[in-house]
């Protein structure tokens, strides 16, 4: 180790202490770490925030991120340990992405390492993935008598530490790691064991060389310069080699001839990409904005211009061509010299626009896609981090993307609830998209026909600009309603059916016509419970409070919640009364699928919804047979309601409107009407007018009403009042506290505990205490739930009182704290 050479920026090892450095750890702890640095090996003065490094942690290596310089202390705990490793080469969470993680560990209580997780490409911090193999250094020395027997088991190939023990028959101490690793023998690295799931195909692109080139210097190639010219004027200058070849015949010499020149180039590309380019593409014409769009295009560049945070509300119809302004600000953005961030709610659900955008930005834009592969995906953090992309589309943790230029960010779709996250960090991407745009000084765009109450309320604050698109980009009419009454029906057909006359004729008419039907119904599954007609008992989940539904698929019974799949009992497994008694009810799309195909069997019926997420490519095949006509009727969940521009569609049914209704949640009026009018929104947006019919068994339900009516003003007015009368937000600060234990008693000790400390200040503290409850669902995966509900109009001392409470309770001993989950501005409550 004496051969280590301190370079000349190497900082001074004085007698003010050892070196050392905050590490933030994937453990759900709320605190960093602090290790030493081996300074004769590991230069402190290169040791930055935003590493990556590997640390001991109890009797385990983890790896983690620093999340602070190096610094000097002399009172550092004796005991600290020493990292193993450092890898310096590259920040991995970049200095913007740091401020904003601290906001979020601050506002939302998260354990900094899980926060960490977030930020970075999947993978990184993945410990099972940790391996170790020899360097051609390594190897020579493990050969040599001196290697010894514990080096020499890496000769056959890497191992993780767990294998090469097993090997080694004897524990490696993480000294030794070190040691081998400083003298160049060993490397650390990520073992990626993810096979190369998505297919790939071939494409033929042209290069830059290729798109610059004047064609007449190819002199007489004459077919060569043909094939540059029709790759050329190819939209996304790729073309697959089978197109090729049919258009050319045999190509191969020619390509070979265009490759060495280096006009052309062989690429592999993931086959979604491909979406649709085969079919005549939907040409994406750069449209000339209506003047409802030039208006809000050109307050958004203003405020692009003045480089300074602003933010937009949106509001446009569905079909208004808030597309377009996206793409144009973004635009504008980069010519600017700054990045753009565009999140929509899920990018699996939006191949389309995926691909509008695509187009238009080509190799700037990164896609950070949940649905692809993780070895993609890294790839496209590395491009971002590497700062090859001025345009990153992402889903909610897209937020995350290091873009140290940030100029514009976008939030498609704002109103969607899955831009907040329900399990670990509970963030909300729109509000976090805020906040960035605020460090960054950027402009935040939320765009929806639906905006959220919150947002709207922001406006009505003062707090962002808003923009209206009042008509269709297309000039096509917003579709014509009909409400129908399924009580009505329920008389006249003498059961409850599942379709009414008037949706079924509808359904004929539209497909006859030769257009497209899309039906919505929010539940997946078959039948949604099994019950005992003797003994009205329902056959639950083992391990959750909450009833099986029927699954067609496998003839079985399924939970939702944590996916226990069980066989049709033969009997009532209460009063085991024998199978006769037992009778499935309600529906789910399964049923509604076989039954629109019994019913129109000559066309092609196709389902979208969760149970078939289980093939990745799953939704963009649907969606590209849908878009392609091989589909007529499209059967889905809220999936199918998001964003989607299928100009052949020109009946969407609505089957149960009202479910929602019934779901305890403030909230439920409003998301009902979001996805009425989403769904409702797919309909009429090409050249034929659309309608929409929708059952319900509460017709006069304002929410169905409004929706209906394509009045969304309307709605807002009188869910606002009821909002203000109620003291929910937006005119409350939420948080929800929920205390889960495998053991029952202990839960519900703590949780009542909290429940009187807060009581006992709320007077003081502006307070209102909900609770404390067993959740709706009581109990999930074995663990019992109990929840308390905070509201304030002051956010600060409500967040304060939270704190304390749950505090004391840890410190009491009355529980741990992983068992204490807050969720701040909660939308789940079940
Ligand atoms: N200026 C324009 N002239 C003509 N067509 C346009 C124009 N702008 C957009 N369009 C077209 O209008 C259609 C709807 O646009 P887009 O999908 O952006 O609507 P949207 O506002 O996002 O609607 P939704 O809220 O329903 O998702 C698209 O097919 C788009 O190509
Ligand atoms: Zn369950």
């Amino acid at each position: 180790m004496a051969a280590h050479d301190p370079s000349p920026a190497s900082l001074p090892l004085d007698d003010t202490g050892p070196w050392l450095v905050e590490v933030a750890l994937p453990v759900p702890l709320r605190q960093t770490f602090t290790y030493k640095i081996p300074a004769g090996d590991i230069n402190p003065a290169v040791v930055k925030r935003g590493l990556r490094v590997l640390v001991p942690f109890r009797s385990k290596l983890l790896y983690g991120i620093t999340m602070s310089d190096a610094y000097q202390s002399a009172d550092a705990y004796p005991r600290t340990r020493y990292l193993v490793s450092c890898d310096t080469r590259q920040i991995v969470i970049a200095e913007e992405v740091h401020h904003l993680l601290d906001w979020m560990v601050r506002y939302y209580r998260a354990p900094i390492g899980e926060a960490v997780k977030l930020a970075l490409p999947p993978g990184v911090l993945n410990e099972k993935e940790i391996q170790f193999a020899l360097s051609p250094n390594g190897k020579t020395f493990a050969e040599s008598e001196a290697g010894g027997i514990v080096l020499a088991q890496l000769l056959g190939g890497p191992l993780t530490r767990k294998e090469w023990q097993l090997k080694a028959k004897t524990e490696i101490k993480l000294e030794d790691i070190r040691f081998w690793e400083d003298q160049g023998y060993l490397f650390i690295q990520s073992r990626d064991r993810e096979k190369e799931s998505i297919p790939h195909v071939t494409v033929v692109v042209v290069t830059e060389a290729g798109r610059a080139v004047d064609p007449t210097e190819l002199g007489r190639a004459y077919k060569q310069i043909e094939l540059l010219r029709w790759l050329r004027v190819r939209e996304t200058h790729f073309a697959r080699i089978p197109e090729i070849y049919a258009v050319f015949g045999s190509a191969s010499p020619l390509l070979n001839q265009l490759e060495k020149k280096g006009f052309i180039e062989r690429k592999r590309i993931p086959k979604y990409e491909l979406l649709g380019d085969d079919a005549e593409t939907t040409a994406d014409a750069v449209h000339t904005l209506t003047e409802e769009q030039g208006a809000a295009f050109e307050e958004i560049t203003a405020g692009l211009d003045l480089a300074r945070f602003c933010s937009f509300l949106l509001f446009g119809v569905t079909g208004a061509g808030k597309t377009e302004i996206y793409l144009r600000a973004i635009q504008h953005c980069l010519e600017n010299g700054r990045q753009a961030l565009f999140l929509v709610p899920e990018i699996a659900l939006t191949p389309l626009m995926h691909r509008r955008i695509r187009d238009r930005f080509g190799e700037r834009l990164a896609i950070l896609h949940s649905a692809v592969g993780m070895s993609q995906r890294s790839e496209a953090w590395a491009n971002v981090l590497a700062g090859k992309v001025d345009v990153v589309l992402g889903a909610r943790s897209g937020v995350f993307a290091p873009l140290p230029r940030l100029g514009l960010v976008i939030v498609d779709e704002e109103h969607d609830q899955s831009y907040k996250q329900n399990d670990g960090i509970r963030y909300h991407a729109r509000d976090l998209a805020l906040v960035r745009g605020k460090m960054a000084e950027a402009v935040v765009v939320l765009g929806s026909a639906t905006p959220s109450l919150e947002s709207w309320q922001n406006h009505r604050r003062g707090r962002h600009h808003l923009l209206t698109l009042t008509k269709r980009a297309t000039k096509a009419k917003l579709p014509e309603v009909e409400i129908l009454d399924m009580r009505g029906e329920f008389k006249a057909q003498r059961k409850r059916p599942l379709l009414s006359r008037r949706l079924q004729a509808a359904i004929g008419e539209t497909l006859k016509s030769g257009n497209q039907v899309m039906i919505l119904l929010n539940r997946r599954g078959y039948h949604n419970f099994l019950l005992c007609r003797k003994c009205g008992h329902v056959e639950m989940c083992s391990q959750c409070e909450v009833c099986l539904t029927f699954h067609r698929t496998d003839e079985r019974l399924h939970c939702h919640y944590c996916n226990e799949i069980r066989p049709v009992p033969a009997a009532c497994s209460s009063c085991a009364a024998d199978g006769v008694a037992l009778q499935f009810f309600g529906e789910g799309t399964q049923q509604i699928e076989a039954h629109i195909q019994e019913l129109f069997p000559d066309y092609v019926v196709d389902r979208m919804d969760r149970d078939r997420l289980s093939a990745r490519e799953a939704h963009q095949k649907i969606l590209d047979k849908f878009e392609s006509r091989q589909t007529d009727i499209l059967v889905g969940t809220q999936m199918i309601a998001k964003g989607h521009d299928f100009p052949n569609v020109t009946l969407v049914g609505i089957v149960n409107a009202d479910q929602g209704l019934r779901i305890p949640d403030f909230r439920s009026a409003e998301t009902v009407f979001q996805l009425l009018t989403q769904v409702a929104g797919r309909s009429g947006r090409g050249k034929n007018p659309g309608r929409v019919v929708i059952q319900t068994y509460m017709p006069e339900h304002y929410c169905i009403r409004f929706a209906a009516d394509h009045d969304f003003l309307a709605f807002l007015k009188k869910e606002l009042t009821y909002r203000e009368h109620l003291f929910y937000p937006p005119f409350a600060h939420m948080i929800n506290i929920m205390v889960t234990h495998k053991d029952d008693q202990k839960a519900a000790q703590a949780i009542q505990w909290m429940a009187a400390q807060l009581n006992s200040v709320k007077q003081r503290a502006d307070l209102v205490v909900l609770g404390p409850t067993k959740a709706a669902i009581g109990r999930i995966k074995g663990a019992w739930r109990y929840q308390i509900v905070l509201k304030s109009g002051d956010r600060a001392s409500l967040h304060g009182f939270a704190d304390q409470v749950v505090e004391t309770c840890v410190a009491r001993g009355l529980i741990e704290r992983p068992a204490v989950t807050f969720d701040i501005d909660p939308y789940q409550f079940l």
